[in-house]
């Protein structure tokens, strides 16, 4: 499968070591969307990709998928019209905190019988919570999010603070870079408006560490991800890069699990 990325970032640099440099078995990064070709000049000769400045011809390149590695802004502004060309991949899914983008991209998916793809991000267990969902049947789900304290510009903190507690939606409002998991998990579950969240900054951790817990009709179910952050970007977790792997690694395949 041949992949656009969107973004020339911590994610896609991942993304591009990953698969271009390790000789992927059945993947291969072909084409990159930035805004700046001179600064990301030595990509291509590094990942022996093409850059590409203008949508229109990054999307009429040799590309399979489109996977958006940017920020929010970016889903906004180009999914709609991507989606009309390519399958489609999204990281930034706090984008998707805005219902009518959801239901345009929704809608365009449909007309052009493409497929926009979510991955799970920099947390798991999104097959249970949809499972539990499935009959409207969970009764309540909280994100604890706990981060270093200077990824989320508190350099001088002696001890943890509570910097947010409320609800998935607003969440993402006031922590656009951090707040993903909490998106996606209140997508797969009882709804952004519903969905509890806590963030935590914290100047004892060097992870960053999401803890989930949920109640439903088939009981109670908790778990806990303590993430490697990048190192070219401390708020973006390394599972959020491979999330985008797996999910790309699972598309074709006749056996699927979860
Ligand atoms: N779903 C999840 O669980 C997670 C999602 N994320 C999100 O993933 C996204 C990417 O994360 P990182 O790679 O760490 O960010 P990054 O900041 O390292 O890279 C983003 C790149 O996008 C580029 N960019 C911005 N606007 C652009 C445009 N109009 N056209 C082309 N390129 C543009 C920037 O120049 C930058 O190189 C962010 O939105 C982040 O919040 C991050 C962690 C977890
Ligand atoms: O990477 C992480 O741990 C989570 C994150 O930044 C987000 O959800 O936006």
């Amino acid at each position: 499968m041949d992949i656009g990325i969107i973004g020339a970032g911590a994610i896609a640099n991942v993304m591009m070591e990953r698969i271009n440099h390790d000789r992927h078995e059945n993947l291969k990064v072909k084409s990159v969307f930035v805004r700046n070709e001179e600064k990301y000049q030595h990509l291509e000769e590094e990942f022996g990709i093409t850059l590409y400045t203008d949508l229109e011809a990054f999307l009429s390149s040799d590309i399979d998928i489109v996977v958006e590695a940017a920020n929010g802004e970016v889903v906004k502004s180009h999914m709609p019209e991507v989606l009309k060309h390519k399958d489609a991949m999204l990281i930034s899914v706090g984008a998707l905190a805005d219902g009518a983008l959801v239901a345009e991209l929704m809608q365009i998916a449909k007309h052009h019988d493409h497929t926009l793809h979510l991955p799970s991000g920099a947390i798991g267990g999104l097959d249970l919570i949809q499972n539990a969902q499935s009959h409207g049947e969970l009764k309540r789900v909280r994100l604890t999010t706990r981060k270093p304290a200077a990824a989320l510009s508190y350099e001088d903190l002696q001890s943890e603070r509570v910097v947010f507690d409320g609800r998935a939606k607003e969440a993402i409002t006031l922590y656009p870079q951090n707040m993903n998991v909490a998106i996606i998990l209140g997508m797969a579950g009882m709804g952004i408006e519903e969905t509890e969240v806590m963030l935590i900054a914290d100047p004892n951790v060097d992870r960053n560490i999401h803890h989930i817990e949920v109640k439903g009709a088939f009981g109670r179910a908790e778990f806990k991800v303590e993430n490697q952050p990048l190192p070219d970007n401390p708020k973006t977790s390394y599972l959020a890069a491979i999330s985008i792997l797996g999910t790309l690694e699972r598309m074709n395949r006749h056996f699927r699990i979860g």
